[in-house]
């Protein structure tokens, strides 16, 4: 039997506090009910003051496993992703080999099912090897025991438009999303950061923000065409809001992500030539960052996804034009949304529960994650202290690589314990790892 939970005086989404009781893989009762079923065997955790959400989900980490393990594993991404109070990720498809047929899928599924910090499901390429060519085996990765639902050339952007007209059609027959990288390949050859003034004072190619605008609207209007769900990874531009604003107001069926380095760092970090803030798509400027807080709080932006990417110190700790792109972000994004936008009075933490938990829980089609924290759904939860502050040290972090843009920097919030079906994953902020991978 696992072991039965009593959480004292928390406030469920930020609401009035209450007892809640974890018993045998759900949220067995609230309130005075759950002292009284809770009898002496609880493990009693002090929540007062404390925020109860359902456990967060992402719909974009990059676990790296198989191929680069040297940059992160299934295990340690996961680990760390318990850490930042996940209880469920996809698995980004830009692996070696890429994740682009059943085995390769059912491989990392059965990694993460075997890991047991998180819920994985991966994500299936959309083209054989990323190479944008041919339609990669979809049906059979959504049939597959890893039951992909979320398909994407991530890392890579699917330019054909009939290759991407035909992913939008494929997937409907198993209601399945396809998860655009938006990036003009032509528009961004060699492109290093921003396109703007910070980068002709640098002297570095420029990535254009038209270059993701174009892509998104074209695919708004693909999506509508064909009648099929498309999903917009890491939105980064004031343009590409108003774009996913305009297509929602006509119907069409659009969702949009946002990671959190978008939602506070920009294009001027740059001009220390650290490659910690080099990433795809490129910090933007501090308008854009404005209109993506706003689209997130107008509900335009329907997530928060990290965007996890962790890269060794070899291919981080070199110059700029050398470095590889990415940014690791498990185990910061809660942090990074309350100060942006809970702590400026943007949004409730219900709020953050619907772009960190049931919205990507809903867009990935992840049963059982997400769900309102009532008596009787699947403990699958997290426990935030908002009060305390961290300094961000990657080398305390639980993830592989150290390449976090956020190192050395005070961020609010602190996950205090993390619950998987009633297991905690984390408890007084630390992975429990005697008992990882007991009942899975
Ligand atoms: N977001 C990143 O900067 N990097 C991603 C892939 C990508 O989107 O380029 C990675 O896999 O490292």
């Amino acid at each position: 039997m696992t072991t039965r939970y009593l959480l004292t005086d928390v406030a469920p989404l930020g609401g009035t506090p209450v007892d809640v009781l974890l018993a045998d893989g759900v949220i067995a009762a609230t309130g005075p009910d759950a002292r009284a079923q809770a009898g002496d065997d609880a493990t009693v955790i002090d929540g007062a003051g404390l925020v109860l959400l359902p456990g967060l989900v992402d719909l974009h980490t990059h676990l790296r496993e198989p191929g680069r393990e040297d940059a992160e594993t299934v295990r340690t991404g996961t680990r760390a992703a318990a850490a930042g109070g996940f209880t469920a990720v996809h698995a980004m498809a830009n692996t070696t080999p890429t994740q682009d047929t059943a085995g390769v899928v059912e491989q990392v599924w059965r990694l993460g099912r075997d890991a047991g910090w998180v819920d994985v499901r991966p994500v299936g390429a959309v083209t054989v090897g990323l190479e944008g060519e041919r339609l990669a085996e979809l049906g059979a990765m959504a049939q597959s025991e890893a039951a992909v639902r979320v398909f994407s050339d991530d890392g890579k952007c699917v330019h054909d438009p009939v290759l991407m007209r035909r992913a939008l059609e494929y997937v409907k027959a198993f209601d399945g999303v396809v998860a655009q990288h938006a990036q003009e390949p032509r528009l961004t050859e060699g492109a290093q950061m921003h396109e703007g003034v910070v980068s002709a004072e640098l002297g570095l190619t420029g990535w254009p923000a038209v270059a993701e605008e174009a892509v998104i609207a074209r695919d708004v209007l693909l999506a509508e065409h064909v009648g099929s769900r498309l999903h917009v990874c890491h939105l980064s531009t004031a343009g590409s809001v108003e774009i996913i604003r305009w297509a929602k107001s006509r119907g069409i069926d659009v969702t949009a992500e946002v990671t959190p380095h978008h939602l506070v760092l920009t294009d001027d970090l740059a001009r220390g030539y650290d490659p910690l803030f080099k990433v795809n798509p490129p910090l933007r400027t501090a308008a854009d960052v404005e209109a993506v807080r706003a689209g997130l709080a107008d509900g335009t932006i329907d997530i928060v996804a990290t965007d996890h990417a962790p890269h060794t110190r070899e291919d981080k700790d070199c110059e700029w034009a050398a470095a590889a792109f990415g940014m690791t972000g498990l185990e910061t994004a809660l942090s990074v949304v309350q100060e942006t936008m809970v702590d400026t009075g943007r949004m409730t933490w219900a709020d953050v529960a619907r772009v960190l938990s049931s919205a990507p829980a809903r867009i990935g089609r992840v049963d059982d994650h997400g769900r309102p924290v009532a008596v009787g759904e699947p403990a699958n939860l997290v426990l935030v202290d908002p009060a305390a502050r961290r300094v961000v040290d990657p080398r305390e972090q639980a993830t592989k690589s150290v390449n976090s843009p956020f190192r050395g920097r005070e961020l609010p919030g602190r996950v205090v314990a993390t619950f998987l079906r009633g297991r905690a994953t984390v408890l007084d902020g630390v992975p429990c790892d005697d008992d990882a991978a007991v009942s899975r």
